[in-house]
């Protein structure tokens, strides 16, 4: 069917308002709020006595008011002198204001909360214009107006309380969202409130203030109270689940914030705040974790076996170094160089949502996330995922590795701004599944080099990766394990002195020792895992990374 055009914006209000002492033609469409100078001041004979006239157009997408109030002043703002005086007749008449809050873009995928105040001839003309722009924000119903917020007050460096109070709570307010705030008291206490305690029909959304292992506690409150409440059994790993309607929003206040940064392009608070105020809507993956029948965790960002689980394992004794207990034992381990010997077993993606190796990264409106995937289709034809899922063909890779990774999304951060797999996308239905194998000291410094770089870290004969729906992981020795289980009862203890030799011994090549799956920043009890990718379960209140251009519009930067 062919596409019709759209219809051109429905004109609401045109008048002339003062702006910085200047003329303005000000309009307002139902997709716009314009100012643009009016020329009222003589043409320039000679000299610089007025400066250059730079007239200019700003253009507020509507979409993109934070809100609009009337401004009590006695008198207009004055002159700067700078520019041309604007006759006393127009300073005199406007005694009346009001001013519009706005998004502002800013570098680095930043945003601002922007304000121009416009002065009219008279008090009815000024409620006029607010009521209007009033009447055209109360139409965007997908913004939130009440929120449930969690803030933890020990995530990064124990900022989450500060961060919220001064950035984010007065930009909540001046959007006239309501909130109801929580700060924990315990680790899980935002998940176990949000399973079986909170009454969610009362919110729009629910906001995290912490980092990602705060985001997991709250995926997990809700992901488990949405299946709870349909009656959907999280150990049957075949079962599809249904997707969350609460919205989540993420203020980062963490120490690694990949979240936030992978799905709004910055870990600023101010930016997230403006990103729930408008109501945007990120759909996104989550992949299921299950040690034969039992669920274990969901996860959103890395699940990582070996260096990364490792790093983790050694970084929790040193939570009170804040943020940089990840450098430290970073280098701790990337200098032990333990590898792990198992079986990696995964069901491919179908070509049409492209390969980890592609060119092409996941941005706002991405294409490929929007396209119909297996999972979406199982769930509205009401067949079970693993009917649809069985029609590919299993892959199975055994070998001895350094790290196991597995994205369902880039996993972007200030530590690697493009990520573990740059073209990972958010909502795709598949996550990127990286196995690094056993190679030199130097070669894996050279792989790591590439998370900070633009270089491609995929572009090594040890790396491999594969886009995937599913994937199973057996370390070697599971079954050995259960035969040195039965020795240690007997008395032998064999078993835990080889795990203490290969774990101390840094030049121990012994494979017998098992890594920790680092899932999202959480350790999980178990090796043998099952792991499958759940599309679109949850949404958040972001867009995607913007693509530059955006920030190239006219309406952005443009200056009066
Ligand atoms: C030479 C420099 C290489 C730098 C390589 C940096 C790669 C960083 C990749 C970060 C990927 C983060 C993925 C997100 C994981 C989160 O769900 C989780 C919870 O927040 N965070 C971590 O597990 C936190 C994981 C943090 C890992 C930090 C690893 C630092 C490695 C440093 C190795 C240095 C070798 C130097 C040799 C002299
Ligand atoms: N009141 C609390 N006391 C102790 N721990 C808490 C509390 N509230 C939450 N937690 C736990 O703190 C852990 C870390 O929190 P958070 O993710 O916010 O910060 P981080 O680990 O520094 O950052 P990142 O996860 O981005 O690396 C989470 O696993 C969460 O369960
Ligand atoms: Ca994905």
């Amino acid at each position: 069917m062919e596409k019709q055009p759209k219809p051109p914006p429905l004109l609401l209000l045109s008048s002339q308002l003062s702006f910085q002492n200047r003329v303005c033609e000000v309009t307002l469409n139902s997709a716009f709020l314009s100012w643009k100078e009016v020329e009222t001041r003589p043409k320039r004979t000679s000299g610089n006595i007025y400066g250059p006239l730079k007239a200019g157009s700003h253009y507020v997408p509507v979409c993109e008011i934070i809100s609009v109030q009337e401004t009590e002043e006695d008198c207009p703002s004055t002159d700067t002198g700078k520019w041309q005086k604007v006759p006393q007749s127009v300073a005199e008449s406007n005694q009346h204001a009001f001013t519009v809050s706005y998004v502002e873009r800013t570098q680095k995928h930043r945003w601002r909360c922007s304000e121009v105040t416009l002065h009219c001839t008279d008090r009815t003309l000024c409620l006029q214009w607010v009521q209007a722009i009033r009447e055209q924000l109360s139409l965007l119903t997908i913004r939130p107006k009440h929120l449930l917020v969690y803030i933890n007050p020990y995530g990064g460096k124990h900022h989450g309380k500060r961060i919220y109070e001064q950035k984010v709570a007065p930009i909540f307010s001046r959007a006239s969202i309501s909130t109801d705030v929580i700060v924990t008291e315990r680790a899980n206490h935002a998940r176990d409130h949000l399973k079986t305690e909170a009454d969610l029909k009362k919110y729009d959304g629910v906001v995290c203030v912490g980092g990602d292992g705060m985001f997991s506690e709250i995926i997990h409150g809700l992901i488990s109270r949405t299946q709870c409440d349909s009656g959907v059994d999280q150990d049957c790993s075949d079962e599809p689940l249904i997707p969350c309607s609460l919205r989540i929003g993420i203020i980062p206040a963490g120490s690694t914030d990949c979240i936030c940064y992978a799905t709004v392009g910055s870990n600023d608070p101010v930016t997230s705040a403006l990103h729930i105020v408008v109501g945007d809507s990120q759909p996104m993956d989550v992949c299921s974790i299950h040690h034969n029948k039992t669920f274990l965790r969901y996860s959103v960002s890395l699940l990582g076996y070996g260096f990364y689980g490792d790093v983790l394992t050694d970084s929790e004794r040193k939570r009170w170094m804040g943020p940089a207990r990840y450098d430290i034992s970073g280098v701790k381990t990337f200098l032990s160089h333990r590898y792990y010997e198992g079986t990696i077993s995964f069901l491919p993606a179908d070509e049409n949502v492209g390969t980890p190796r592609d060119k092409l990264q996941c941005r706002s409106g991405c294409d490929i996330c929007r396209l119909p995937s297996a999972d979406k289709q199982v769930s509205k034809d009401e067949e079970s995922v693993s009917d649809t899922e069985t029609k590919g063909v299993w892959k199975v890779i055994r070998g001895k590795f350094l790290a196991i990774n597995a994205a369902c999304m880039s996993c972007a951060c200030p530590r690697s701004p493009k990520g573990l797999s740059p073209s990972a996308h958010l909502a795709d239905g598949t996550a990127d599944l990286i196995l690094v194998r056993k190679c030199s000291r130097f070669d894996f410094l050279r792989h790591l080099l590439r998370h900070t770089n633009k270089d491609d870290q995929f572009d090594h004969p040890f790396v491999e990766v594969y886009r995937v729906r599913q994937f199973r992981f057996t370390p070697r020795y599971e079954d050995t394990d259960s035969e040195l289980d039965l020795r240690e009862t007997e008395g032998s203890g064999r078993k835990r002195f080889f795990s203490q030799i290969c774990r101390e011994h840094p030049a121990c090549s012994c494979s017998l020792a098992h890594s920790s799956w680092n899932c999202d920043g959480e350790i999980l009890p178990h090796a043998a895992i099952q792991v499958r990718v759940h599309c679109q379960l949850i949404k958040l209140f972001a867009r995607g990374i913007e693509e530059q251009s955006v920030f190239e519009e006219p309406y952005a930067f443009s200056a009066i």
